[in-house]
């Protein structure tokens, strides 16, 4: 089992990397602090992966997206706002990032949790800070991810903190800062198509994120080992993501990730070189509800890893206007302030109990 540092609060986070206590644990044992306890409905409700329908969703093209002058403009944002009514998250295509980039972050990712346990704890994480190389904080009575994470915030640059960077790999920081100048540059393309396929002005969304350097992008390296009972184990907990968007490649191979529609699991298919786009609680919120953030979770394989790279957009604003042309509908978060987040994520109840 697997010993946890506790803080005043209650949080905990693991004392040692999943990928490190499965070596010393004897197979097909899953550590107390990680098990599903008394889930009912497990093959039904839970990780039954492959029992699971997929997603079905057209791709969103992001050229289309951006170029007014298109014929297909119009058809494309409409298309981008029917997506978003129904699922909340969306596979991006023509995005403009090189297929050879996406392979460079992937490699680089790969490397970092191939290191040493003493090279990747030069950059652990602590309780108190979500940057750095770790398990994700859970409170009291929850049991952990099965993931391990290098979190790292990549802008405003003069908020990076070098001590958490990979100091191993010779190219981690040059490929990073690469693939960061373009899931900014997506982001805010993005962000204008959504702002408009909600008949709002372009800059709606992107001006409470704050402009170019000023934007708070962050990269999320997640590790899911396999486990021979993986419908014991979640790799992430159902949650929204507390940001604007989030922007995520997926692994190359293998599935794992799962979206909520309409209180059911759909799982989100590869597309070779997409970028999965997932809105998060932040554009909820400046939307008055119009948008809504999507319930996701991550099921684990039981033969082989999975690594995803998540890059999420926050705005850090103390406080954030609605829009107020969507202000004809009720009021959700009237008193939105810093940290707030339109559901409590991390207390989502693994039967979905808490989201009848
Ligand atoms: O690994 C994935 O596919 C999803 C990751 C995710 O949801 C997150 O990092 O918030
Ligand atoms: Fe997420």
């Amino acid at each position: 089992m697997a010993v946890s540092s506790i803080c005043p609060m209650n949080l905990a986070i693991p004392s040692k990397p999943i990928q490190e206590l499965i070596k010393s644990t004897t197979e097909k044992v899953v550590p107390e602090t990680y098990k599903i306890q008394q889930l009912p409905n497990i093959s039904e409700d839970n990780n039954n992966h492959s029992e699971i329908e997929y997603m079905k969703s057209p791709s969103i093209d992001l050229g289309l997206l951006s170029d007014a002058s298109s014929s297909q403009h119009e058809q494309e944002l409409r298309k981008l706002g029917s997506v978003l009514n129904s699922w909340g998250c969306l596979q991006l295509i023509n995005h403009g990032l090189d297929s050879s980039l996406l392979d460079k972050i992937r490699e680089v990712g790969k490397e970092f949790f191939a290191l040493s346990l003493e090279q990747k704890q030069k950059h652990s994480r602590t309780l108190d800070w979500f940057e750095g190389y770790g398990g994700d904080t859970i409170s009291e009575g929850q049991i952990y991810n099965w993931n391990d994470r290098l979190h790292l915030r990549v802008y405003p640059v003069d908020q990076r903190n070098f001590n958490f960077w990979p100091e191993y790999i010779p190219n981690f920081r040059e490929t990073l800062e690469e693939y960061a100048v373009e899931v900014r540059r997506v982001t805010k393309s993005l962000l204008k198509a959504i702002a408009k396929s909600v008949e709002l002005d372009e800059d709606s969304f992107l001006k409470e994120c704050g402009e170019d350097e000023a934007m708070n992008l962050f990269t999320r390296f997640n590790y899911y080992p396999p486990c021979s009972t993986p419908e014991r184990v979640i790799g992430l907990k159902p949650h929204s993501d507390g940001t604007v968007v989030t922007i995520l490649q997926q692994n190359k191979q293998v599935e794992g990730l799962q979206a909520l529609k309409d209180d059911k699991w759909f799982k989100v298919p590869i597309v070779p070189y997409a970028l999965f786009i997932n809105i998060g609680d932040q554009l909820e919120m400046m939307s008055n509800g119009k948008l809504k953030s999507v319930v996701h979770k991550v099921v684990i394989d039981k033969e082989k890893e999975r690594i995803s790279i998540a890059t999420p957009t926050t705005t850090l604003k103390a406080s954030m206007q609605e829009e107020p042309e969507l202000c004809e509908l009720p009021l959700f978060f009237e008193n939105y302030s810093k940290g707030d987040r339109a559901f409590p994520a991390m207390d989502i109840d693994l039967n979905l109990a808490t989201y009848s």
